[in-house]
């Protein structure tokens, strides 16, 4: 398997995502140059050369390193070997917060579901990871076989366009799809399981009716009046979005504590409750809870920042903290920081 620097593998029950490598040229070649394959895709010519292959696999590379495009190999396990079964990408939309979805799976293994299990992975490993809150993708008319991938991915149709087909040598009609983050990666408030511990919910619900979950949360700010943000990791619900530091409540704890515990198991830092300055709060009708979120200011703290969960890190000035898509629960909280710092 290659292995590539700069990019993880990523994995679903039966495939491996990953870079692609000159190995995988000659396989690739045999897959594609077959024009069942070939006449639902835009991009790709008929019949399709050999060294458009190394090419092409050179050209992905190139493509990862700019941040413009990750397109992988979908590599499927046949008795007991690794075997390249097609391809996935996703290809930003400069200036959009979007990323095009593609991908093509070898004609002998269709009907196995990979095209889908492929896609979804990679585009919930997009908006987790890069800077989009869509994924986008087109398919021909008459594809109804790839519009069935793209809604089992959590696309919907949202319109009909054109696109060129160089197979084709010309322009033919497409379906638009698109779908964002609740789509996706599933609606916050389902996803979003109550916490196992009843500590956190109080005793009496909201007014609302619904429990309220208490989450305590932190403004870490440096020498520079910059603010720590961090990225919500792929699995969890709204992931990709940036939140500030914290968690909800445990058991007897009291926010500070909560807050103390939550730097240390996510920052590898040491706070003490002195220094955390109580600074405003979130009230926020989260669907199936309410969410009550204090928010503490902290600029002083031991130890070295360190993501021990496997979280993005941002320092922000604070007229930069509307560029990061954060939960809507945090929107005044940005407000009225940009006010004060
Ligand atoms: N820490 C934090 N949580 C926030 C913010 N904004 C916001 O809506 N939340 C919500 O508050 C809840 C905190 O949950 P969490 O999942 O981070 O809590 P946790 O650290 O205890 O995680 P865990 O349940 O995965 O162990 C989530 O529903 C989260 O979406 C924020 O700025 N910081």
């Amino acid at each position: 398997m290659t292995v590539d620097a700069d990019f993880s593998p990523l994995r679903t029950e039966r495939l491996t995502l990953r870079p692609l490598g000159p190995e995988d040229a000659a396989q690739l070649h045999r897959l594609i140059n077959d024009w069942d394959v070939v006449r639902w895709l835009s991009r790709v010519p008929f019949p399709y050369p050999r060294e458009l292959a190394d090419d092409w696999i050179a050209s992905t590379h190139k493509q990862r390193a700019a941040g413009e495009a990750w397109h992988l190999a979908i590599v499927g396990h046949e008795n007991d070997k690794d075997v390249l079964v097609g391809c996935v990408g996703l290809m930003l939309e400069p200036g959009e917060r979007s990323a095009e979805l593609g991908y093509w799976v070898g004609r002998r293994y269709w009907g196995h579901g990979v095209a889908a299990e492929a896609a979804g992975r990679l585009a919930r490993w997009g908006l987790a990871n890069l800077d989009i809150d869509r994924v986008v993708a087109n398919v021909l008319e008459e594809n109804d076989r790839s519009a069935g991938v793209l809604r089992a991915v959590g696309l919907r149709e949202s319109g009909k366009g054109e696109a060129h087909f160089l197979a084709r040598g010309g322009r033919l009609p497409v379906r638009l799809f698109e779908g964002g983050r609740d789509e996706i990666l599933g609606p916050f408030t389902e996803a979003e399981p109550l916490p196992a511990t009843p500590a956190s919910t109080a005793a009496v619900p909201a007014a609302d009716g619904k429990p309220l979950l208490l989450v305590a949360a932190c403004a870490l700010v440096d020498t520079d009046s910059r603010v720590l943000l961090a990225r919500r990791p792929e699995g969890k619900p709204m992931a990709g979005l940036w939140e500030f530091p914290g968690g909800k409540l445990d058991a007897g704890e009291t926010p500070e504590e909560a807050l103390i515990r939550e730097l240390k198991e996510e920052l590898d830092i040491d706070v003490s409750a002195a220094c955390l300055a109580p600074f405003t709060f979130a009230s926020h009708d989260a669907g199936k809870f309410h969410l009550l979120m204090p928010l503490y200011l902290c600029r002083r703290w031991q130890g070295t920042i360190t993501p021990r969960e496997g979280q993005a890190l941002a320092w922000v000035k604070a007229n930069k903290l509307t560029d990061y898509a954060m939960p809507p629960a945090d929107k005044p909280l940005v407000a009225m920081l940009r006010d004060f710092l």
